[in-house]
């Protein structure tokens, strides 16, 4: 059995379909996003309390829906939302069938809504869709049931087919514009729309409750555009003060037409009492007449009833109407002083962004001007620069060019010059083998005249050595022991006069006087192996003493030593007076510079170790000088054993030992 809104109670609503159904809410209501796999009893706790049915009707026909006033009862939006379905004239359900029954009747409800604004949509028509259930759906005896509904929601019925009508008779937008505008939904209201509503006139013929979608959709489409678009909400400021202006007008027309009606049912009401007062007074005439009369009169009476009823009836529906239209009116106008604050305050905040903006523009103006000065700055330099290289590189290019010439004629002449030296080397080669032959013959020449060299150089040997001998003997001949004597100089500030040295002789002989003493006595002579004088040099003195120390060196041993007194000038003698100049060394630093000169020039030959020891002599005790504990080292034999190789300065002593 099909329910009254033509749906039959046993149909299947297939998976598919609910998840059709699901990705529809879900398209329409975004925020809600359902699971696609809901099952219908998810479904239909999700519905339960009606806020999304709401939400949907709301969405698809924006305004449809009266707001909820916070009553937490559960079936109120329910309610509201199976009252705006039937205002809109489409099939709804039974509240039982969300509550706990089937939720086929539920299901086909959207799925009628759906498909419904679906076709809308493609048609941009609602009021041919509305009409096609009106009369297809519907029973006769619910056409005629639904005749007889209440005037008010005729009124509002005839309301949405005059407003479609008005929607698609606008001039300058198009009907599907117009049905998005009338669901609020979004629609392009560019700069050239709004001028083009502006100055139209379409706008009076325009329903009022279209009008104030057009109003909250401009308001929102303000809103959206955040960032300052000031011509634009100028543009819908003005769009929105003739919209406004247009409403206050229209509902002044309105009341004054109600009070124009007022007043005409208020002077029929007299003609009609004036009427039957004059009939009355004629039935006080004749009986018949006034027989007829009465007739007459109770059929005025009668007609008269009728139209005061009528005139009643009439009355307050339109009492109602304009109570219901001041109540309108008064949120309305609410409603509008709560938009033009807000059309304040987004004006004031689109000014100050404007503002910002402003400065932000010239701020980035004067920096953009900056940087382009700096940029052709910058560019004149560039194009000076590459002038410049580009007259660079053209010097360079002539003088490469100029370069590359002169290594080309440089590259030729070297290349005539390999080949003659090519040819040079040929015959250098040729004499180089014819040389390399004659040295050959001159190598094995010279090989034979080594060889008798070798020979004569160890002749030269034996002769050396024998030399050597007959030296040692010569040195011996003169005597193993030899005293010298040097007579010092005077000292700076002695008296010169008083010398008792009287002779020196050239053979040795000495001759020193002393007058104080008596006879010969005053009178010595002494003999040495040589006497040097007050005038005689270091090297003087050496020389005599060389043989000698060269003698060391072929293993003989020897010893020179110093005696005298204090002051006398052995320390002078062998040691010189300073080591600055070479004149001033004495015996012993040129002994000893002697004998390292030999042992070099002999070195290819024969290699002396040379070791050196310095004593110390004092009160009959030697001390090792050179020993590292040498204060603690004593020698255990006395001064004057014979043959003791020491050179013997008095205090000092220095012993060269084991020279070969
Ligand atoms: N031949 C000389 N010519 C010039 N001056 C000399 C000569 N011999 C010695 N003298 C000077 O005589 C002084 C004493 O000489 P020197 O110190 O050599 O004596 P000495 O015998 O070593 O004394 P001492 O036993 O006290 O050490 C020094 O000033 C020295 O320069």
């Amino acid at each position: 059995m099909d329910n009254l809104n033509g749906f039959p109670r046993g149909s299947v609503f297939e998976d598919s379909q609910l998840a059709s159904l699901v990705n529809w809410i879900n398209a329409v209501l975004p925020n809600f996003n359902l699971p696609l796999e809901t099952s219908e009893e998810e479904l239909r706790s999700w519905l339960r309390d009606g806020s999304v049915l709401c939400s949907i009707l709301d969405k698809l026909v924006p305004g449809s829906v009266e707001r909820g006033n916070g009553s937490l009862e559960e079936l109120v939006g329910v309610k509201r939302f199976l009252v705006a379905l039937d205002d809109l004239a489409l099939p709804g359900f039974e509240l039982s069938d969300l509550e706990q029954g089937s939720m086929l009747p539920v299901l086909h409800c959207l799925e009628t809504l759906k498909t419904h604004f679906a076709c809308n949509v493609a048609r941009g028509n609602i009021q041919s869709s509305r009409k096609r259930w009106d009369r297809s759906d519907l029973t006769p005896l619910e056409e005629t049931d639904s005749c007889l509904k209440d005037a008010s929601k005729i009124q509002r019925a005839v309301d949405s087919s005059v407003v479609s009508d008005e929607v698609a008779s606008l001039d300058g937008l198009k009907s599907n514009e117009m049905s998005q505008l009338k669901r609020g939904s979004h629609v392009d209201l560019s700069d050239a729309k709004l001028m083009e509503l502006v100055k139209s006139n379409s706008l009076d013929t325009t329903s009022t409750e279209l009008l104030f979608n057009i109003g909250n959709r401009i308001l929102g489409d303000i809103f959206e555009r955040k960032n300052g678009d000031v011509p634009h909400a100028q543009r819908a400021v003005c769009l929105l003060r003739k919209i406004l202006q247009v409403i206050e007008l229209r509902f002044s027309n309105q009341a004054e037409g109600m009070k124009n009606q007022n007043n005409l049912f208020k002077a029929r009401e007299g003609k009609y009492q004036s009427r039957m007062n004059a009939l009355e007074t004629l039935a006080a005439g004749t009986t018949e007449e006034n027989e007829v009369v009465t007739g007459w009169v109770q059929q005025l009476k009668f007609t008269l009833q009728l139209e005061q009823n009528k005139f009643e009836e009439k009355k307050k529906l339109e009492d109602q109407d304009f109570s219901r239209l001041k109540k309108e009116k008064i949120r309305n106008e609410i409603e509008i002083s709560a938009l033009k604050q807000e059309l304040e305050m987004a004006r004031g905040t689109h000014e100050e962004q404007v503002l910002q903006l402003e400065l932000q523009a010239n701020e980035s103006k004067a920096e953009y001007e900056k940087k382009i000065q700096e940029l052709e700055r910058h560019l004149a330099n560039t194009r000076k620069r590459v002038k410049d290289l580009e007259a660079s590189s053209e010097s360079r290019y002539l003088k490469w060019k100029n370069k590359e010439h002169t290594y080309q004629s440089f590259l030729n002449s070297q290349h005539r010059a390999i080949q003659k030296l090519k040819a040079g080397m040929k015959s250098i080669k040729n004499e180089v083998i014819k040389t390399k032959g004659s040295y050959m013959e001159e190598f094995k020449y010279f090989g034979i005249k080594v060889k008798g060299l070798a020979e004569a150089a160890e002749n030269y040997h034996v002769v050396l050595a024998e030399n050597r001998k007959l030296y040692n003997e010569v040195q011996d001949l003169k005597g193993n022991i030899r005293v010298y004597c040097r007579i010092r100089p005077f000292l700076p500030g002695q008296s010169q006069k008083h010398s008792t040295v009287e002779f020196v002789g050239d053979d040795g002989d000495l001759v020193v006087s002393n007058p104080l003493k008596p006879g010969k006595e005053s009178r010595k002579h002494f003999k040495f192996n040589k006497v040097f004088g007050q005038v005689s040099t270091q090297e003087e003195v050496f020389i005599d003493t060389q043989p000698l120390i060269r003698s060391v060196l072929d293993g003989y041993n020897v010893c020179i030593f110093a005696y005298g007194q204090t002051g006398s000038g052995k320390t002078y003698t062998m040691s010189g007076p300073s080591l600055s100049s070479n004149s001033d060394w004495g015996v012993n630093y040129r002994a000893l510079h002697d004998l390292f000169h030999i042992s070099q020039t002999r070195r290819s030959s024969i290699i002396y170790e040379v070791c050196v020891q310095m004593v110390e002599i004092y009160n009959e005790q030697i001390r090792d000088l050179l020993s590292s504990n040498g204060s603690q080292k004593r020698y255990p034999f006395s001064l004057f054993l014979v043959n003791f190789p020491i050179p013997y300065t008095g205090k000092s002593l220095m012993h060269w030992a084991d020279f070969f």
